[in-house]
């Protein structure tokens, strides 16, 4: 019996019939479909949105987090609190004020170098990389623009490969990486490269060590991250650049969700590829750059072919508003880094301690190496999925689990060694410049009313009560 206590006795159906009756949602809404996949949800979530703001009725006015969770009518539907920093930023006001002029008058092709309009253009792309480059202490003629960090990773991985591919054939990279990059380096695979993915200890971070011994006269390049974006883990970065610049390999950095947000030195830290994404750091979305290192010079094979821009590197007419908005938010990161820092840091603080505060909850990976605006905590007996169900006035993601249309859980959790169960338990709250200390207020307080909640709901936390020991019982897998 215990056995069929599976996905069914948590399921989301059940559950959601069940928060609308406790009053956190004032609609109910009937689903005739199991909810099995995260398409399912997804698609009753949105169900549920639009049956709430059809609703005349708000539940619990008065305060203003929740009035900014509810209460704000957009003509968008409601507006949830906003903790999925990792995921995008909202654009700073100030990158699009600079953005809007290039929609009318500074519409020239920065690459025309025969009048003024393609002057004028080029002019303000070539301020937007200084202010790029000086984030990260690199030389301007080093930065490389892209449609984000995606791109960057790939041109690293592919490009620096195949470039080398006569003498050098051999890649290291980590388990814990992007999508992306685990992706890029799998391709690099199938076209016949040899590719070693590191493993990661318990709190996320790789070992010098395995490192050192994993290097071959064959490697050509190491990328390993600088933060992750599920658990905010910041790998030693310095360290790994100074054993790559030892043993002669090219060290990329995929820094999409580092950049602006820890302090990064190219040079002192011996990076020779370094990844950015300009929608991390309130910059406009589909926009990103490569750092590539002079000197030692790193060659790369381009992925795009045409005319030749960007150093015939990426070939393609850039697009001057995002690339001056991507400067303005890379501009203003550099001249906010202070304030930022310590607002993040604050809220962080009081998050983590609001979070912990619940009985069976543990953050995710290491509590002393970490980018403090990414929170990962697991709360064991309540179901991810469940939890973000009864979270909808907070918009927040279990990391790279419900970005998928599969139920696998989190493959950067499975490897701290996490089980499935507490994989699937985890959520990841992202702070930001924008973020106030009411929403966070609001959030611990939600957290731990609704978590309370489902686990009375929850077998499983009934048996726990009971004393009885969880892991003497088999599990129907899912
Ligand atoms: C660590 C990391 N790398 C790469 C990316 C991809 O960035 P972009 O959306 O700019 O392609 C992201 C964004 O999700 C990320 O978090
Ligand atoms: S699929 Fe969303 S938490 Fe498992």
């Amino acid at each position: 019996m215990l056995k069929s206590l599976g996905r069914s006795v948590f399921s989301t159906q059940r559950l959601v019939g069940t928060v609308a009756r406790r009053g956190y949602a004032t609609a109910k809404v009937a689903f005739d479909v199991p909810l099995e996949t995260h398409t399912d949800l997804q698609k009753a979530n949105e169900d549920l949105a639009q049956a709430r703001s059809n609703s005349a009725e708000v539940i619990e006015s008065g305060s203003t987090a929740l009035k900014h969770a509810y209460q704000e009518n957009t003509g968008f539907g409601t507006r949830p609190i906003y903790l999925d920093m990792q995921a995008t930023t909202p654009t700073d006001p100030r990158v699009l004020d600079t953005m809007l002029k290039f929609y009318t008058g500074l519409y020239g092709n920065p690459h025309s170098n025969t009048h003024s309009y393609g002057w004028e253009t080029n002019k303000e792309v070539e301020t937007a990389r200084k202010h790029i480059a000086g984030v990260i202490n690199a030389d301007v003629k080093e930065i490389v623009f892209t449609s984000g960090a995606t791109e960057s990773n790939n041109m690293a991985l592919k490009g620096v490969s195949r470039f080398y591919k006569k003498t050098k054939n051999h890649i290291i990279t980590t388990r814990t990486e992007h999508k992306c990059v685990l992706e890029a380096a799998r391709a690099m695979k199938n076209e016949g490269y040899d590719v070693t993915f590191l493993n990661v200890d318990e709190y996320g971070l790789v070992d010098l060590k395995e490192l050192e011994a994993a290097i071959k006269p064959t490697t050509c390049l190491v990328s390993v991250m600088a933060v992750n974006n599920e658990i905010g883990v910041m790998q030693p970065i310095k360290e790994i650049g100074a054993l790559c610049r030892k043993n002669k390999v090219f060290f990329h950095t995929d820094a999409a969700q580092a950049y602006g947000k820890i302090p990064l030195d190219v040079n002192e830290m011996n990076i020779d590829l370094l990844s950015i994404s300009s929608h991390k750091i309130y910059g406009p979305k589909g926009m990103g750059a490569l750092f590539v290192r002079r000197r030692p010079r790193v060659r790369l094979d381009p992925i795009i072919s045409g005319g030749g821009q960007e150093r015939g590197l990426r070939s393609g007419t850039l697009a001057p508003s995002l690339v001056a908005g991507f400067g303005e938010a890379a501009r203003l990161v550099k001249q906010e880094y202070e304030t930022d820092i310590a607002h993040v840091n604050r809220l962080s603080e009081k998050l983590t301690k609001g979070l912990l505060a619940i009985e069976h909850t543990s953050l995710n990976g290491s509590p002393d190496h970490r980018y403090p605006g990414c929170v990962n905590v697991s709360f064991a007996y309540v179901e991810g999925e469940s939890l973000l169900m009864a979270l909808r006035d907070i918009a927040l993601s279990s990391g790279s689990a419900c970005t998928s249309a599969s139920l696998e859980p989190s493959y950067v959790l499975h490897a701290l060694g996490k089980d499935d169960a507490m994989a699937h338990s985890s959520i990841r709250f992202g702070i930001g410049r924008f973020t106030t200390d009411e929403e966070i207020d609001y959030v611990i307080k939600a957290i731990t009313e609704r978590v309370e909640f489902l686990r009375e709901l929850s077998p499983l936390w009934e048996m726990v009560k009971e004393g009885i020991d969880l892991n003497s019982i088999e599990w129907s897998g899912h």
